[in-house]
């Protein structure tokens, strides 16, 4: 049996992965914990889940490689400096494993893969992601993630990371941000998950990726996967890419 604790278990997501967790016949829901709560419980635990918040992950993270307790880590709000601090803390405690997710989907991963093989082949590339209104973060982690995939495929391919552009903005952010180059739009929209479009466009025609969480048990099977797998991978690996057989 893995022992499992969930931090951020009265959120959406870690609401989800606690009910994964205790239909999983291999594992053990040891401790749900939440902003407030005594955290030690977790230190129990051989794997935490984190589904919290950018503002304290990494205190968590701290606490976790501190306590030797493998973690998975879906919280947003990671850049190359926060992978870097976390690398360092893990170089003081080499059998902790972390996986850090920007998304657990399979088909979100798959997405991903996809837009970032088709961004060479054409002009212009923008990613639109859509959200439930409650979502803390903008842009999302994935659409972070498909855009720094994006940019380095078409650098790659010596491309510009955007397409053509003769736009003057009259409004700050009517154009969407730009990631790693590559203009990235955010809508907050009652009723929806979690989705994205990837648009990509040259001369004739037009090619959409498109994804869609219509549930948050789409991240459950790429949760679960990483809680039985971390342990097996000290260090910190991001995406659940290496995981998948993905060819
Ligand atoms: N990687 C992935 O596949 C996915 C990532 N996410 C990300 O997960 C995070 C959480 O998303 P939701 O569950 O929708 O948010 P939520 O707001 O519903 O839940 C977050 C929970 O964390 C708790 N919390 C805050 N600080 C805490 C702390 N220090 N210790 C323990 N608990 C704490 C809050 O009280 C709340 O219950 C966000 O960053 C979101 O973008 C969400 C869905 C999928
Ligand atoms: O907050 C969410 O809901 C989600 N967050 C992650 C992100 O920011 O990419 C993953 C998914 O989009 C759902």
């Amino acid at each position: 049996m893995i022992g499992v604790g969930v931090l951020g278990a009265r959120g959406r997501m870690g609401a989800t992965v606690c009910d994964a967790v205790r239909a999983a016949p291999d594992l053990e829901l040891v401790a749900e914990v939440d902003a407030g709560d005594d955290r030690s419980p977790a230190a129990k635990a051989d794997v935490v889940v984190d589904f919290t918040h950018p503002d304290a992950v990494m205190d968590n993270l701290r606490w976790a490689v501190e306590n030797r307790v493998h973690a998975v880590v879906g919280t947003t709000g990671f850049d190359d400096a926060r992978l870097a601090t976390l690398r360092g803390w893990l170089a003081a405690e080499p059998s902790v494993g972390v996986l850090v997710a920007p998304n657990f989907g399979i088909a979100a991963v798959l997405m991903m893969m996809f837009a970032a093989r088709a961004a060479p082949y054409f002009e212009s590339v923008e990613i639109v992601e859509l959200h439930h209104p409650g979502k803390a973060d903008a842009p999302s982690g994935t659409a972070r993630r498909t855009a720094e995939l994006v940019a380095a495929a078409r650098a790659s391919a010596g491309l510009p990371a955007a397409g053509p552009d003769a736009t003057t903005s009259a409004l700050g952010g009517a154009r969407g941000a730009r990631v790693s180059g590559v203009p990235v739009h955010a809508v907050r929209l009652g009723g929806l998950v979690a989705h994205q479009e990837v648009l990509l466009g040259g001369a004739g025609e037009t090619l959409t990726i498109r994804h869609d969480s219509l549930d948050r048990a789409s991240f459950m099977p790429g949760v679960l996967l990483a809680v039985r797998e971390v342990a097996a991978r000290p260090g910190l690996t991001v995406g659940l890419e290496p995981l998948l057989d993905l060819g």
